[in-house]
């Protein structure tokens, strides 16, 4: 059941309280309560996300966020990288958490990913060989319904059709998708890729996005995992409570027990009046790569550097709280095109996209029913450049950028011109270096944290962005553009690497891919948050099970690894019962 105000809650003692009804926290929801014998609470400081309809029409995703009802609405500290630019750093904040508010692409990594993972953790229980029965439960691959012919689009036999959430092709064809696709034919460099998952263990090349969708419709963890669970009777999910604090029972020699959750009603904004629940067997936070580690701190789990400016107690010790965070860096690179046939005229006719949305709405037809792009593709930076550096990517079939393709204006930042027609070819950083962070700036959970991504700190960042660049100017050059592709848009237009640099430094944000702020680390090891059994170190009755835990960002989008992170997690829960 989804109840609304604390004051209908029944209970005060759960066998498992989960903090965020976000993409991992509805998954364990799930599945902890297989066990009708198990009780969970899963508490939600964000709202419904029940025909909220930007959140169900796929095309409209992007305007989810940011600076909504449904966003954290989160800004950067300013970005010496980025000409000391500040930018939103959209979270969900509603059932489904990020995955109700995200754009839907779904991939799970390459195995070289989830290898370096069991490496870095000594639990080989993270590799891929282990990781990929995940897929089974997880997925559910459904063919569009329209008819159309997408064979050659994936490969049947990689995928799961009985899973929970529903994952699918694009149903709605963008006028530039066959000129994408004819370029993989004529340039070497952009091999076609038929499965783009990451699943058949390589995302090299150009393929087409898999996304959370099914006929017209997003799917996200509250549709699927919720939805599925949410009439047992021993699930309790509560939102509007904004969990403030965790409080230690007692002070046990050696390790805390911190099973007691501290939360108000997140429409207050107060922390008081405050409510408190306690887990007879373990919290599990699953707030995300922000909301977690504020909580931690909150609750004196930390770096005293961090704690003391706040005079919070250190009650953990726990230096890595909040740091490592890493993130993909993303570049609207945009070009004039000619014609008429990109999306832009009818995007800035609030008649014509007033129509389209009205399409979706009679029969889930239309390109509001799709996602916002069609294709993506992987690539590794050329041996020259590489040999420069050493290679920050997983192995060597993992990729250093991606290239997403959108034949309409799409910058985050930027709005559409009054007039004129575009293709954005994006690039996004998918192995960087730089390591930013999270910390309180207040002991009042309703303040901020200050989030610093630290975008495009180091040299090997901003290399490899001005590489992404030149690499899609080689694909732009390709024949199958000749008689679409005009120009290139603004700074776009610079042909030296010092001016394709300040494009960068100018126009990049995030693909919203904050990780590591509660990193993983080997059992015995003194650094990192979290055991490889996701439990948090120097604490008992505690665990984190979302991104914030993954050591290194994934070299995709990161929701399929965040969905079989939980998948096993659940298991491990299960089996320390
Ligand atoms: C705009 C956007 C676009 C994206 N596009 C893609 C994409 O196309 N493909 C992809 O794979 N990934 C995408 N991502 C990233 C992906 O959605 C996230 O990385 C992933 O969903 C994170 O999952 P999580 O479980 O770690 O956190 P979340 O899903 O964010 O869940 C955290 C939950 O905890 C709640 N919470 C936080 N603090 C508290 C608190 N104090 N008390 C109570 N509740 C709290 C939040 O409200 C939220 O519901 C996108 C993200 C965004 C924001």
């Amino acid at each position: 059941v989804t109840l609304t105000d604390a004051s209908q809650l029944t209970s005060t003692t759960y066998d498992y309280v989960i903090v965020g009804a976000g993409n991992a926290g509805l998954v364990l929801a799930n599945r902890l309560t297989e066990d009708a014998n198990t009780t969970v609470l899963v508490l939600e400081a964000g709202v419904s996300d029940e025909n909220v309809i930007p959140v169900i029409a796929p095309f409209l995703g992007p305007s989810v966020t940011p600076d909504t009802p449904w966003d954290w609405n989160y800004t950067t500290t300013a970005q010496p990288g980025l000409d000391n630019r500040t930018y939103p750093y959209p979270r969900g904040r509603l059932l489904g958490g990020s995955s109700s508010a995200n754009y839907m692409i779904h991939q799970y990594g390459t195995n070289e990913d989830w290898d370096r993972m069991a490496n870095v953790s000594a639990d080989a229980g993270w590799a891929w060989s282990n990781m990929k029965q995940y897929i089974e439960r997880h997925e559910k691959f459904i063919l569009p319904t329209n008819g159309q012919n997408v064979s050659s689009e994936y490969i049947a036999s990689l995928h799961s059709y009985t899973g929970e959430l529903d994952v699918s092709l694009p149903v709605w064809t963008q006028a530039t998708d066959a000129r994408v696709v004819a370029t993989t034919q004529q340039l070497a460099e952009f091999p076609y890729n038929q499965d783009i998952s990451g699943i058949n263990n390589d995302m090299l090349g150009i393929g087409w996005a898999q996304s959370s969708m099914v006929n017209g419709t997003r799917a996200s963890s509250s549709t699927s995992y919720l939805a599925s669970a949410n009439d047992r009777p021993n699930l309790t999910v509560l939102i509007n409570a904004m969990v403030t604090k965790l409080l230690p029972i007692g002070t046990p020699a050696g390790v805390r027990s911190f099973r007691n959750v501290q939360f108000s009603d997140a429409r207050t904004f107060s922390v008081t009046p405050s409510f408190q629940v306690q887990a007879t067997k373990e919290v599990i936070l699953a707030a995300g790569a922000v909301g977690t580690p504020q909580i931690l701190q909150l609750s004196g789990i930390g770096a005293s550097e961090d704690l003391a400016p706040l005079d919070i107690p250190v009650l953990v010790n726990s230096p890595q709280v909040g740091k490592n965070l890493q993130d993909h860096p993303l570049l609207p690179n945009i070009f004039n095109v000619a014609g008429n046939s990109s999306l832009d005229h009818i995007l800035r006719d609030p008649a014509q996209l007033g129509a389209a949305i009205a399409q979706w709405e009679t029969n889930r037809t239309g390109f509001i029913s799709n996602n916002v792009v069609n294709n993506i593709g992987f690539a590794r930076l050329n041996s020259t450049v590489l040999e420069q550096f050493t290679d920050p990517a997983a192995g060597p079939t993992t990729p250093h950028f991606e290239i997403i393709f959108a034949n309409f204006w799409l910058d985050p930042i930027v709005t559409l011109p009054s007039n004129g027609s575009y293709l954005t070819i994006l690039t996004a950083l998918v192995t960087p270096t730089s390591r930013g962070s999270i910390t309180i700036q207040s002991t009042n959970p309703f303040v901020a944290p200050l989030i610093n991504p630290n975008m495009l700190d180091t040299l090997f960042d901003i290399t490899t962005m001005v590489e992404s660049v030149k690499a899609i100017k080689r694909f732009a050059a390709a024949p199958a553009w000749g008689d679409y592709i005009t120009s290139a848009f603004g700074s776009l237009a610079g042909t030296s690497d010092a001016a394709l640099e300040e494009h960068a430094r100018q126009h990049t944000t995030t693909v919203f891919h904050p990780t590591s702020t509660a990193s993983m680390a080997a059992q015995d090891a003194l650094d990192g948050v979290v055991n490889p059994d996701l439990t948090v170190k120097g604490t008992s009755g505690l665990r984190i099970v979302d991104l914030s835990v993954f050591p290194f960002v994934p070299s995709c989008h990161p929701m399929g690894p965040v969905y079989i992170l939980a998948e096993r997690a659940a298991d491990l829960i299960k089996a320390a019962s």
